[in-house]
């Protein structure tokens, strides 16, 4: 026999969880003991709920599932914030919550950290909204299997889940969990749909000139990066990514061909796209952001959409087939179709050399995002805030091996702080560069004192514009102000006796310069470097996106 709080220590750990991110509370603390004593397991404490469910956002992008505990309500609610964003953003993150008593609301008690009402039922009713599974143990004896098919859930679908475990039945008897293929086991395509996708998607293309791939953010969780390069390969087309995929597809790949998002695309990616009678959609998601205010949308017409488990196209739809066996599949009936290749060296120029500023001239964006963009090595992963540093992001050319992190589906500002952190956590041998605005970093910067405590070397561009300028390029208001900080000290008070976090200011190239190389040499902590950059001074791309996103938020009512 074991305890309810041991099994799912065991599970957690079988499903690859190291790390698990933690705010204790007196509904969690005896389930909180459980997990420490497991041997493969060890907690990271975080400032705050918010930061903790996304420090598990981000562990979930390093090692591909999170786990993150918190109170109830009180901790809960904010942690739901978390949750979204992994189901948004495609991330199985478990979220534990403790919850009261099992005898308290048959007593009619009213408790703590509730709303002060005998129903203690809502925080789980919210939670089935914003997850794929959402259970509560009320008896020890449903804990093994509430917990094992709840966690199955979360790694089948790379969505979020749900469980809600008493404060009284964390150490109560439970039996052992059995194997672990119970959780863990894959599921594979139904043959014959198999079959009939890859025939009828192979006779598709096979009419068509031009076709072109674009890669989506979903071929991460769908665990096919491998089989696009292997479809790109058979095909020597052009291969294109969406904002939110940057990385996904090697940029030192010879077929590979910019990011496609509108007007904010790299040079020659829309133009390939518009250009191709056939797109092969692997992936993607067609959002207001991610299609610049639905301006750069390929056609229904030109549209293969190769799904998680799913392939339409013009007359065929077929279901439980999945991504990496399609494509794989695929890549064997396929002829070379190079045009679009062959179009995208013809219409694109060499890119242009962005020459270094006069150390004594004002820092401007541009030169920030070239000292930013020579750091990045095959060990680094850079994270990219709502903001400006999206734009800075995008047009960053990765070596074989960079990672780059994007929350574009939620666009929780302030997300990449203790997101990075989580990450930094699962993926350790990884140099995380962290771009991130003001207006954001303000949101959840506390987070940067776990950097100092467990002394991550993570670098902080914080692209100080003095306001939220991605919201100024859609509209404008007094609102869009916000109350300078000094962030360099702010990020040094986080040392107090023995932390060693660096904060640094730089209002010149020279100033960028000299920071950057003292941020590299200190390997023991966070360095900072606040970027003071003109308000005005922001890519030519957010200007033209936020242009085309405000004009799709403005449309008149239909009825
Ligand atoms: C939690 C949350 N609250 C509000 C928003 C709306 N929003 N989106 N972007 C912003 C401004 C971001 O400003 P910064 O981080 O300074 O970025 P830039 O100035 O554009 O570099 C807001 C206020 C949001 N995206 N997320
Ligand atoms: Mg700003």
């Amino acid at each position: 026999m074991t305890t309810v709080g041991s099994y799912l220590a065991t599970r957690l750990a079988q499903i690859g969880i190291e790390r698990h991110f933690v705010v204790p509370g007196d509904y969690n603390l005896l389930l909180l003991d459980k997990l420490q004593e497991h041997p493969g397991l060890d907690e990271i404490n975080c400032t705050n709920e918010l930061n903790c469910s996304m420090a598990a956002e981000g562990y979930a992008r390093a090692k591909g599932v999170a786990a993150c505990v918190v109170t109830y309500s009180v901790g809960a609610f904010s942690a739901f914030n978390g949750i979204g964003s992994a189901y948004g953003e495609n991330l199985p993150v478990i979220l534990i919550s403790g919850c009261p008593n099992t005898n308290d609301a048959g007593d009619f008690n009213l408790l703590h950290h509730t709303i002060g009402t005998h129903d203690f039922e809502y925080q789980l009713e919210m939670a089935k909204k914003i997850t794929v599974a959402a259970v509560s143990i009320r008896r020890a004896a449903d804990a093994p299997h509430l917990i094992d098919s709840t966690i199955r859930k979360a790694i089948l679908t790379n969505k979020p889940v749900y469980i809600e475990i008493p404060t009284n039945l964390a150490n109560q008897p439970c039996v052992l969990p059995g194997p672990e293929s119970v959780i863990l086991d894959s599921v594979e395509s139904d043959p014959p749909s198999l079959k009939e996708a890859v025939h009828q998607a192979a006779r598709f293309l096979s009419q068509k000139l031009k076709v072109t791939i674009l890669v989506g953010p979903k071929v991460r969780s769908a665990k096919a990066e491998d089989a696009v390069v292997q479809l790109a390969d058979a095909l020597g087309c052009a291969v294109v990514v969406m904002p939110n995929a940057k990385s996904f597809f090697p940029e030192t790949h010879p077929q590979y061909a910019g990011v496609y998002w509108g007007l904010a695309s790299t040079m020659g990616a829309q133009a390939i796209v518009d250009w191709s009678d056939a797109v092969i959609c692997i992936g993607t998601v067609f959002t207001d952001y991610s299609t610049v205010g639905w301006t750069a949308l390929p056609a229904e017409s030109v549209r293969l959409t190769a799904d998680v488990d799913q392939v339409q196209f013009a007359g065929t739809d077929c279901s439980r087939v999945y991504l990496a066996e399609f494509l794989s599949g695929l890549s064997l009936q396929v002829k070379k179709n190079p045009a679009t290749m062959v179009q995208y060296k013809r219409l694109t120029p060499p890119e242009p050399i962005v020459t270094p500023s006069p150390a004594k001239d004002k820092l401007s964006r541009k030169e920030m995002a070239r000292q930013i963009s020579s750091l990045i090595t095959p060990k680094t992963t850079v994270f990219a805030e709502t903001g400006d540093s999206w734009f800075n992001g995008i047009q960053m050319n990765l070596p074989e091996g960079a990672r780059f992190e994007i929350e574009m589906q939620w666009g929780h500002i302030g997300w990449s702080i203790p997101a990075s952190f989580g990450y930094a956590v699962g993926r350790p041998q990884s140099q995380v560069l962290t771009m991130v605005g003001d207006g954001s970093f303000q949101m959840t910067a506390q987070e940067v004192s776990q950097l100092t405590r467990l002394r991550i070397p993570m670098i902080i561009f914080l692209l100080n514009n003095i306001g939220y300028t991605i919201e100024v390029e859609i509209h404008d208001g007094i609102y869009n102000n916000i109350k300078n900080w000094d962030y360099a000290a702010f990020v040094e008070s986080f040392n107090a006796k023995d932390g060693q976090g660096r904060g640094y200011r730089a209002t010149t190239a020279g100033e960028l310069h000299a920071a950057i190389e003292s941020a590299k040499k200190n390997r023991n902590g966070p360095s900072l470097i606040e970027c003071v950059i003109d308000r005005d001074d922001c890519t030519k791309e957010l200007i033209s996106w936020g242009h085309f996103v405000a004009a799709a938020n403005g449309r008149a009512p239909k009825h």
